[in-house]
């Protein structure tokens, strides 16, 4: 555990947060009787003509602290990357508030990079969006090459992102955000993409990253990952909150709810 754990500085706060999706345009199916009782339902209950909503999240609380490295786990569609965006400040809470202490980092497998650009382009463009100087990314330029491994098959940083695998695309994502030093850095599924040489790689950044005082959230589907990263683990299921602990313990009911 890191050293400045006994602190327990609060980074970021969860309190009792609901986010819920307006889809447009989905009536569907116009013309069927279900279609059409569907349609009285949701008049009843107020929705607006043509806009369904996903009610992702669902009255979630916790605090994460410095230091610490938390997972995410849960079925699909269970509102893991929901919440993230959330916290990250891209998804407006419904109900509830987050509070951060710093701007969060959000990197997920979607994170924006230009495909049409190069992998070199795309450093550069990517570490000025995470608030880095030219003279940084300058700088650190060489290790995030070296880190991502894009370069160990030829010289693939020189040609069009569009070109890489999706494992290759996730691990540059990965090494451009790994290069700052974050308050709060939020992964999402990144790790699951890259090969275990990588994963390896990765996993020791993040130990570094949570010794530097930050707190990192990590979303995956492999538990191995989430065991050899993380302290505390976070499951949420249909939106809400089931259990809150440390690692083991959690895992240990997921893999008994799962039977993975
Ligand atoms: N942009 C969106 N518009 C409407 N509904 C959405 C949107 N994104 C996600 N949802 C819905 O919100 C719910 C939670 O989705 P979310 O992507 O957060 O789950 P997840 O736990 O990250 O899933 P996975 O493990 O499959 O990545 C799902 O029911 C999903 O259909």
């Amino acid at each position: 555990m890191a050293d400045n754990n006994t602190e327990r500085v609060p980074t970021v706060i969860a309190d009792d947060v609901h986010i819920v999706y307006r889809v447009r345009g989905a009536g569907g199916g116009k013309g069927s009787a279900t279609a059409a009782l569907s349609r009285i339902v949701r008049r009843k209950k107020g929705e607006q003509r043509g806009v369904r909503t996903v009610h992702a999240v669902r009255g979630v609380s916790f605090t994460a602290y410095r230091g610490e490295a938390i997972g995410l786990i849960g079925t699909n569609g269970s509102g893991k990357s929901t919440l993230l965006r959330a916290i990250a400040g891209l998804l407006p809470t419904e109900r509830g508030k987050v509070y951060t202490d710093g701007q969060p980092s959000l990197l997920g497998v979607n994170a924006a990079l230009m495909g049409d650009l190069t992998g070199e382009r795309n450093v550069i463009l990517g570490g000025l969006a995470m608030g880095m100087s030219r003279e940084q990314i300058r700088d650190r330029y060489e290790s995030i090459v070296d880190f991502s491994g894009i370069n160990e098959k030829g010289d693939f940083i020189t040609l069009p992102m569009r070109t890489y695998s999706s494992g290759m695309g996730a691990r540059l994502r990965f090494s451009i955000a790994a290069a700052k030093d974050h308050d709060v850095l939020m992964i999402d599924e990144a790790l699951a993409t890259g090969d275990r040489k990588f994963q390896i790689r990765s996993e020791q950044r993040i130990r570094e990253l949570r010794k530097q005082a930050g707190t990192v959230f990590l979303v995956s589907h492999s538990l191995g990952s989430i065991r050899d990263t993380c302290d505390r683990v976070l499951w949420l299921e249909k939106g809400e909150l089931l259990m809150d602990g440390p690692t083991a313990e959690v895992l240990k009911a997921y893999e008994k709810e799962t039977g993975k």
